[in-house]
């Protein structure tokens, strides 16, 4: 093990994976309101949970969607940084998908979802879970690490 791992083990012991899946169809991208726990009811997020042991992040990917939404997806790349949800016991990875049969509906965990425009207003108006905000921030093509990207993204126009 190098010093680096073992840094990392020592640091975040008792991390636990979390899959997120941004579901994109006709240009919009898919919301998903929390009905639990307590603290986190009402928050916006993208569908997906915790990885059993065993499977890979789109095999856990796909078994929530099924569960939550009632839909089979396909998963894509990753998008966006991996965080850490505060309290640092889950570290989140978030995935492109697309939808390959069902319609979502909000079966388990959820109580409405929404087809979004990414960049649009109706985006920030919702009250997210906080580590989320860099996810979209990823769908708009905004690097908070670097200032330069946002005037970069804002300049890829037709006609602009
Ligand atoms: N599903 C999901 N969880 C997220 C996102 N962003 C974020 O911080 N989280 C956090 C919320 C929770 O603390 C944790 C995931 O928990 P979860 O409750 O969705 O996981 P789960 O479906 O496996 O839950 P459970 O069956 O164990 O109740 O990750 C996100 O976009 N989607």
């Amino acid at each position: 093990m190098t010093r680096t791992s073992a840094a990392h083990e020592r640091d975040r012991p008792e991390q636990r994976a979390v899959v997120a899946a941004v579901i994109e169809r006709d240009g919009r991208f898919l919301a998903a309101r929390r009905t639990a726990p307590p603290a986190l009811a009402g928050r916006w997020e993208f569908p997906g949970g915790k990885t059993e042991p065993g499977e890979d992040d789109p095999a856990a990917l796909r078994r929530e969607c099924r569960e939550e939404l009632g839909v089979e997806i396909a998963v894509g790349p990753q998008v966006g940084p991996v965080y850490l949800v505060p309290g640092g016991t889950f570290e989140v990875r978030t995935y492109r998908a697309v939808l390959v049969a069902g319609e979502p509906a909000p079966i388990e965990s959820h109580d409405e979802l929404r087809w979004l425009v990414p960049g649009s207003p109706e985006v920030r108006e919702l009250d997210w879970l906080e580590g989320d905000y860099v996810i979209l921030d990823a769908l708009e093509g905004v690097d908070r690490q670097d200032p330069e990207s946002a005037a970069d993204s804002a300049l890829i126009r037709p006609n602009g």
